[in-house]
């Protein structure tokens, strides 16, 4: 997969440099380019931002640069022979990412990511760019960053972590909680008693029926408190009536 990031802050991304992130684009699983913004402007400082038409408080983001950027971002998809690319713009007023998004956009061949600042992107940025790519508006969180720059690293490991190869043991990608629409129940490792604290009993049973159904109930028991909601979206029949009991 190949990972196009726009940001003014490009050295925000050193973190992908490293260890999961890292290790894939050492085997070829994962390449990340980023684009500084800056880089596509022509005055001397260098400008991303001005005042909002209608007044209000803040600075928007200017078109310009935006525009030139993604044009060379496209030109390098489409040299890399990719006809359809997906921009991805985290924004709180984006659609709630899931696994199921990020499953969807870790079958994606080409994702660029734009960060925005301030007060946002000027909205003919997005319209312009619907023009040319698929556009998807990502919220990770109903609250207000300073900036997409983490939103963008949040998306990209939860993506990258289910490419093959990027996380060692694949299994534990494919059944973890969020796969199946539930919450992840209680983990335990050595030792079996700490702290007065012991491990559940059925965990040392060597049961695997038995712990395979205490696991699925810790967590429908965790999703029902938590995220009861959850819950309610499941595919009807996921839960035996045993488990709609819990
Ligand atoms: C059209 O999109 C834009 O203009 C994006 O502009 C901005 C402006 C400020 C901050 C951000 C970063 O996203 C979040 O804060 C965010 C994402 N998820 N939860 C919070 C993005």
């Amino acid at each position: 997969m190949h990972v196009d990031i726009v940001s003014i802050f490009p050295e925000y991304f050193r973190p992908l440099e490293l260890s999961l992130i890292g290790k894939a684009r050492a085997r070829g699983v994962l390449d990340v380019h980023l684009w500084d913004l800056r880089d596509f402007t022509h005055d001397p400082h260098r400008t991303v931002d001005d005042t909002p038409y209608g007044g209000g408080p803040g600075m928007v983001m200017r078109p310009e640069p935006w525009g030139e950027t993604l044009d060379a971002v496209r030109a390098e998809a489409a040299r890399l022979g990719v006809d359809a690319p997906l921009l991805i713009v985290p924004t709180p007023a984006g659609e709630l990412l899931t696994q199921r998004a990020a499953e969807r956009y870790a079958a994606e061949p080409w994702l660029a990511f734009a960060c925005g600042r301030y007060e946002g992107i000027d909205e003919r940025v997005l319209l312009d760019a619907r023009r040319h790519m698929r556009v998807e508006e990502v919220s990770i969180g109903d609250y207000v960053l300073a900036g997409g720059e983490a939103a963008t690293l949040v998306i990209v490991e939860a993506v990258a972590r289910l490419l093959p190869g990027v996380v060692g043991n694949q299994a534990s990608v494919l059944d973890d909680s969020h796969a199946q629409g539930l919450l992840e129940g209680p983990a335990y490792t050595k030792p079996a008693v700490w702290r007065g604290l012991e491990v559940p009993e059925v965990l040392l049973s060597g049961n695997h029926a038995a712990i395979a159904r205490w696991r699925r109930e810790q967590a429908i028991r965790r999703t029902a408190v938590r995220r009861p909601e959850l819950l309610d979206a499941l595919p009807p029949g996921s839960l035996t009536p045993h488990e709609e009991a819990l």
